[in-house]
């Protein structure tokens, strides 16, 4: 089904001169995190946005520098740098949507879910005062590890009695950028023109790649496919080693976080048929949540569009996936429900 989808938009770069001042499209978007590895390039990429009209910088140092250095360039949004916790309120007052950026990235030899003891406090702490602030915002979630911040932030919103499933969103997008990428070198295609769905999770195993259903259809021996797969599964692994201690993909995230962010933007300015994969609240499978391909609209997920039709083997990942993903989302749900100050 997903093969007929067309690739979502590019990141359009658009310079001052070359769009109207007098845009209806006027979001605010706040970056959460953004003094850090990916928040800093993610600033730049989304200065760079007809459809923003102020950019809200959070993080807990140097944020007045990043946001004074931007706010130099010559394009659309204004910008405002807020450092510390008594300047998180503002910075998030009002914002339409919310990047999450925030909190500790991997070593060699770590696993996404090492992360959880930092990062689950960090997302729990700053959704707080989205839940309070801005609780209409649509939210993405960068933020490892995914398959838990993503509960995390559901289950604070819910405490807070401001959720609404089809605004938070867990940022996949690498997955497909990635995926894009390497079938577009292996077969020799225009990657501007490939987009491959990647479902499930957003860790190891859990990450399944959909190649039966690229678009264009590619065909390639099983023992290439599963190459791929297992790539694509370990991209952010061969980065954390090729970084050797620091850090993790941080340039590829800003891309893929600007061009998810873009799609959502346009979706929620009225243009039809933006379409991403993200990591969303799901009835696909028993875990409750999963990434699909899904519709964006004004709303946020207008429509899930589903896994589709598998191959065996793509069934097989998905399969090995389970466990590991729903013992993830229940350690979120359980942190908050133990440990997150009511
Ligand atoms: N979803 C994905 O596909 C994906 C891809 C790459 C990285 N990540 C994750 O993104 C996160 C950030 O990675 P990075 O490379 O930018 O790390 P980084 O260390 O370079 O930057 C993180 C930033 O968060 C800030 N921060 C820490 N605590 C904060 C708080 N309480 N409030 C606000 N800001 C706070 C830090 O000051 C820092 O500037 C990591 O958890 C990483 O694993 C996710
Ligand atoms: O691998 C990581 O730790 C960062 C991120 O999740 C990625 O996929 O690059």
């Amino acid at each position: 089904m997903f093969s007929r989808l067309a690739r979502p938009s590019q990141i359009i770069f658009v310079a001052r001169k070359h769009f109207s001042t007098s845009s209806k499209n006027d979001s605010k978007v706040a970056v959460l995190g953004a003094a850090g590895g990916i928040g800093q390039p993610l600033s730049l990429l989304l200065k760079q946005s007809p459809l923003i009209s102020h950019l809200s910088l959070y993080d807990i140092a140097h944020t007045p520098g990043v946001a004074a250095d931007l706010s130099h360039i010559e394009t659309r949004p204004k910008v405002t740098g807020h450092m510390g916790d008594e300047q998180l309120a503002d910075c998030v007052k009002d914002a339409d949507l919310v990047l999450i950026p925030a909190g500790v990235p991997r070593k060699p030899g770590m696993t996404r879910d090492d992360l959880f003891n930092t990062n689950a406090s960090i997302v729990a702490n700053l959704i707080d005062s989205c839940a309070q602030n801005c609780p209409k915002a649509m939210i993405g979630i960068i933020t490892n590890p995914v398959n838990s911040t993503v509960p995390i932030a559901s289950e604070v919103l819910k405490l807070r009695g401001v959720y609404d499933k089809n605004r938070v969103f867990g940022v996949t997008t690498l997955d497909v950028v990635r995926s894009n990428t390497f079938i577009a070198e292996a077969k020799g295609l225009d990657v501007n023109k490939v987009f491959c769905p990647v479902i499930g999770g957003h860790s190891g195993i859990t990450i399944v790649p959909v190649i039966s259903q690229c678009s264009p259809s590619v065909s390639f021996p099983q023992d290439q496919r599963a190459a791929i797969s297992v790539r694509i599964q370990n991209a952010g692994t061969e980065v954390v080693e090729a970084k050797a201690g620091a850090g993790s993909a941080t340039l590829s995230m800003a891309y893929a976080a600007a061009e998810f962010a873009n799609s959502l933007l346009e979706a929620m300015n009225g243009t039809e048929g933006k379409v991403q994969c993200a990591f969303v609240a799901s009835d696909e499978t028993d875990a409750k949540y999963f990434a699909t391909p899904v519709l964006l609209g004004k709303n946020g997920v207008e429509k899930n569009l589903g896994i589709g039709h598998l191959l065996d083997y793509e069934r097989k990942l998905v399969t090995a996936a389970m466990d590991e993903l729903k013992s993830n989302i229940e350690k979120g749900e359980e942190f908050v429900a133990k440990q997150f100050k009511k």
